[in-house]
């Protein structure tokens, strides 16, 4: 499923309706109809309801939905919000319909005369006074409605969108509608997706309108949701015949003296992974921890320094050799050397490179040699990483993820997978998927080394787009079992994690 933006979603309507030749009346309908059907099925006939409408077309879908939900009996209470000379196209359509239908409405000025006894002769409030269409800063009358509705302790049910709060990445201006449940039509809205704004939406149920999917192409950002159909759809079942070198001989370069545990945790997921033959490649005191830990490796032991790796030249030319995919950084600290094989590997191998952790400080010094490489790369930044790959603040990152995460990938031809809740993967070509699972279990540290590993053993044999998407699901699909089987988010380890992937993959298979 697609995740849009207001602009996006107008366009994708605009196309529906003029080129398609769907009115857009019919699409209110529609959305009328379903919003009517899953009001009645969660909350039942008995519930009253009170709409709240506001003058576009999101308020010509609360007209839909009132008329639906009268026409069956159960009790509504419509609110305007705002003058009804106003109401136009659309919108002004369904007015008409609603009253012709012999349905009343009431103006908010009078109701807010008398609003605690209209709260007692109420169960639930629904939001149709803003949607996609909202612009900047909430203005009257919406930010004193929406400041009682949020204080008056009933549940709210927003359509489409909760009232006030912006579709994309655009600041939250004022306080917007705090929804307990938001059915979104057809599409996925992006501020779900980001941490300002993805509160507000309580429960979020996506209700289909009939706008046909052909009316997406023309969009430039391919933005979709990661969820178990499309790890299942994508999945390319491995050869009966394959053997271990076909199911991909990889290569980790992990840990330290200090930090020989990174190393083991990278590993071992890569095998759990499915990984064909893992070299783990790191300091010879590490690999005495790491082998008796992860017995199905094979070990090389780099020249170090100072407890960590200072791989020569030869030693990195003989450890790329015959390996499909690579990861670096996990747990191998920081020195003039360590950068020095970094800007080696992005130069000089040609599988598919994967940096995480350590190995991302350097590589906004080595952004020149990056450009130049010809070979796939994928970096596994957490939000504090990506800031200072691209060279902005935290707070911004957090906000414009999507747009950050996508220049990144385009301008710098990596694969970024950007991680937190609902983890982005952005790709060169501009296809992006924001990935459906995982829980806070995963915000501990340790968690990344394991899925640098899952993401290595998997780009060496599925395509590796959909590779990347779905290592990342199937990261968060392992915690999101443990948790089910009875595990505490709080217990919750990486190393459970890694168990927890025999089962997740069975979800593949
Ligand atoms: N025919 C269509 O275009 C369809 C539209 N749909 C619904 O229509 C919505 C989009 O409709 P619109 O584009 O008319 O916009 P909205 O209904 O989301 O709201 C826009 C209205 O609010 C006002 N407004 C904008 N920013 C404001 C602010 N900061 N403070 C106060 N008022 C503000 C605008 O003047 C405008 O009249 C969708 O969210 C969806 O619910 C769906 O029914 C599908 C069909
Ligand atoms: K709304």
């Amino acid at each position: 499923m697609r995740i849009v933006t207001g602009e996006e979603m107008a366009s994708i309507d605009a196309i529906t309706i003029n080129k398609i030749g769907l009115p857009g009346v019919v699409l209110m309908e529609n959305a009328g109809r379903e919003i009517a059907r899953r009001l009645i099925d969660l909350y039942g006939m008995e519930k009253r309801f009170l709409l709240f409408i506001g003058k576009g077309n999101n308020g010509g879908d609360g007209f839909a939905v009132a008329r639906m939900l009268k026409e069956q009996g159960v009790s509504v209470l419509t609110c305007i919000v705002e003058d009804e000379a106003i109401f136009e196209g659309d919108a002004k359509l369904h007015k008409r319909v609603y009253e012709q239908s012999g349905y009343r409405w009431r103006y908010w000025k009078e109701m807010n005369r008398t609003w605690s006894e209209v709260l007692c002769e109420v169960d639930v409030v629904v939001d149709a006074m803003l949607g996609t269409g909202l612009r900047g800063a909430i203005r009257e009358p919406y930010t004193s409605i929406i400041k009682k509705i949020n204080l008056a302790d009933k549940e709210i049910v927003s359509i489409d969108l909760p009232s006030g709060v912006p579709a994309g990445e655009a600041e939250m201006e004022g306080e917007p509608i705090s929804a307990d449940r938001t059915f979104t039509l057809q599409l996925m809205k992006l501020s779900y997706y980001l941490e300002a704004t993805k509160p507000y939406y309580g429960e979020v149920e996506t209700l289909p309108i009939g706008i046909p999917p052909a009316t997406m192409n023309h969009l430039e950002a391919q933005r979709c949701v990661w969820g178990k159909d499309e790890v299942v759809n994508s999945w390319v079942k491995s050869n009966p015949f394959a053997h271990k070198g076909s199911n991909g001989r990889i290569g980790v370069i992990a840990g330290s003296q200090q930090m020989p545990g990174a190393a083991a945790l990278s590993a071992s997921a890569a095998i759990r992974g499915g990984a064909g033959l893992t070299t783990v490649g790191t300091v010879s005191t590490a690999i005495q921890t790491v082998a008796t830990h992860v017995k199905e490796a094979m070990y090389t032991a780099f020249s170090e320094q100072s407890g960590l790796i200072a791989p020569t030249e030869e030693e990195l030319f003989a450890f790329y050799e015959g390996k499909a995919a690579i990861a670096i950084g996990p747990g191998i600290g920081r020195s003039t050397r360590i950068k020095a094989m970094i800007a080696h590997a992005i130069e000089h191998y040609t599988g598919i490179l994967i940096l995480d952790a350590d190995a991302l400080v350097y590589v906004s010094e080595l952004h020149d040699e990056v450009k130049k490489r010809r070979s796939p790369l994928v970096l596994t930044p957490h939000i504090g990483e990506m800031a200072h790959l691209a060279n902005e603040s935290v707070d911004v990152v957090k906000q414009y993820r999507f747009t950050i995460a996508e220049t990144y990938a385009q301008t710098y031809q990596a694969h970024i997978i950007l991680k937190g809740p609902h983890t982005i993967v952005a790709n060169p070509n501009g296809g992006m998927t924001v990935n459906h699972s995982g829980n806070a279990g995963l915000a501990k540290g340790g968690s990344g080394d394991v899925l640098t590993g899952i993401v290595t053993a998997l780009v060496a044999r599925q395509p590796l787009e959909t590779a990347l998407s779905t290592a990342v699901f199937l990261h968060g699909h392992a915690a999101d079992l443990l948790i089910n089987q009875g595990f505490s988010i709080n217990s919750l380890t990486p190393s459970d994690l890694i168990e927890g992937l025999a089962e997740a993959y069975k979800l593949c298979e």
